[in-house]
């Protein structure tokens, strides 16, 4: 199975995860004061490791390109942390909002006499840091891709702690807010004038659908601020599509590249063939975020973050995700379709991928680029099998037309999995958190294979069919 010889595969990074782990490397933003919250911890909400102890690609980043390169990749999508650039109140930087008669925000305008004001208030030395990372990279001859939004929001924009403890009116209530949509307007537009020429795609967020899921409905997720309300969901979603449109209004104003969005796009099967319209309706509201920014034309390409499906069965006449399936398997058991589960409880189901980009390509009829897909899978058991399955699945789907650019891997390394901390270790690569030193794992050297040759080789092309023994 060839790939064209212009795809792209690599990996994908996030600064919160990645970054910290050699001391000089620690910055405060939401997640930084939830994850170090002694109540959070106490309750087993997060874990109690650190973000200080990761993986330190602050100060190690040559290293991991060097890994990288070797590894056949090309690509790097990357992260720029907000509370970095912008550790003060960026609100007394005026700017014009023309909002419509709803108060909408309908532009956000922030001309360079406005980026040399942010300037006096900004970290110039992380923003020349973040330079340095890039280039590196960069004069490899390489293709990178800079996200601007990966969950961590500066403290002064969101005091998750506050927020739970007092309510969205008593504190800085982050996306709940829409001065946040200004503000996050304000940093694109910055970051796009001082590093577009590093940057060969822009990407405005990660997963909005998460960030609003996690934080206001699904709250053993371990997510801030952990404040359950329907309505602040919902809040949350039309302020992150109003900054997601700001931003890239924004970036279009100091840059020629594409502007898009990484979103979490589960695969939705019903259990059973009655639920089967139902199932495309939930499909269909799952995705709304993405059918709103492409319907009014602030899409120019999508990142596809894949990892599992969710499957739909009746439960007091009304059809929820049903335990034991998908993303609600057993942590290091088998789903209810005998298929394995990764570490974190996440069934191994590639169909969902090839089912998904065909769908993507017919709705949106958008270049996309695999942003994430992979597995935590400590001991490495079912890591190559879920890599080759996962790229015939995108193999099979651009054979039905669907357009797709890239497979970036999630992840290099071990890295900070939220809530979860260590625990959960997605990487082709071992870290050893103590020693910061990196071993290859074998999944590590499949993959060196199949980038290298742009191709899954036939002595390889075995992996996707492996099964394994459930212990029924
Ligand atoms: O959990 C592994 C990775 C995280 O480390 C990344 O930061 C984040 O972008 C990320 N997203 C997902 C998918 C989570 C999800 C998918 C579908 C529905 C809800 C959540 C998995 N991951």
């Amino acid at each position: 199975m060839k790939f064209p010889k212009n795809f792209m595969f690599g990996y994908s990074w996030s600064g919160f995860q990645f970054e910290m782990g050699l001391p000089g490397s620690e910055v405060e933003s939401d997640w930084w004061v939830w994850v170090h919250d002694k109540e959070n911890i106490a309750s087993g909400l997060v874990s109690g490791d650190l973000p200080e102890n990761g993986p330190a690609y602050w100060h190690l980043y040559k290293q991991d390109h060097d890994i990288a390169e070797k590894l056949g990749m090309d690509c790097i999508r990357g992260g720029i942390e907000w509370a970095r650039i912008f550790p003060k109140p960026t609100f007394d930087v005026k700017v014009d909002v023309e909002k419509d008669e709803e108060g909408n925000i309908i532009s956000v305008d922030v001309p360079e006499s406005t980026i040399k004001e942010l300037e006096k208030i900004a970290n110039m030395e992380a923003l020349e840091h973040y330079r340095k990372i890039y280039s590196d990279w960069k004069e490899r001859g390489k293709t990178f891709i800079l996200n601007l939004y990966h969950w961590p929001l500066p403290l002064w924009i969101h005091d998750p702690i506050a927020v739970r403890k007092l309510g969205p009116d008593r504190a800085p209530a982050g996306w709940l807010d829409e001065k946040t949509v200004v503000e996050f307007v304000k940093f694109a537009a910055f970051v796009a004038y001082h590093l577009d020429d590093l940057v060969d795609m822009w990407s405005t967020m990660n997963e909005p659908n998460v960030v609003y899921n996690q934080g206001y409905i699904n709250l053993r997720s371990g997510f801030p601020p952990g404040y359950l309300s329907f309505e602040a969901a919902e809040k949350a979603k039309f302020n992150l599509i109003q900054a997601h449109i700001g931003a890239y209004d924004a970036i279009k104003e100091y840059s020629e590249k594409s502007v898009g969005v990484i979103y979490a796009f589960a695969w939705h099967d019903p259990l059973a063939e009655e639920y089967k319209d139902e199932v495309e309706e939930i499909r269909k509201k799952d995705y709304e975020f993405v059918t709103i920014l492409h319907s009014k034309g602030k899409l120019d390409w999508i990142g596809v973050n894949y990892y599992s499906r969710l499957v739909y069965g009746a439960k007091d006449g009304h059809l929820v995700p049903l335990p034991g399936y998908g993303f609600m398997s057993e942590r290091g058991g088998f789903a209810k379709s005998g298929r394995p589960a990764s570490d974190f409880g996440w069934e191994m189901y590639p169909e969902g991928l090839e089912n998904l980009l065909k769908y993507l390509n017919n709705a949106y009829e958008l270049p996309m680029i695999i942003t994430e897909n992979g597995m935590a899978d400590a001991a490495d058991r079912y890591r190559p099998h879920y890599l080759v399955s996962h790229l015939k699945a995108v193999y099979n789907a651009m054979k039905e037309g669907a357009d797709v650019r890239g497979y970036l891997h999630w992840s290099l390394t071990d890295n900070y999995e939220w809530a979860q901390g260590f625990r959960m270790r997605f990487g082709l690569v071992y870290v050893d958190f103590e020693t910061k030193k990196r071993y290859l794992r074998p999944s590590a050297l499949v993959f060196r294979e199949i980038a290298t040759q742009k191709e899954i080789p036939e002595e390889l092309a075995h992996l996707a069919d492996l099964k394994f023994v459930t212990r029924k």
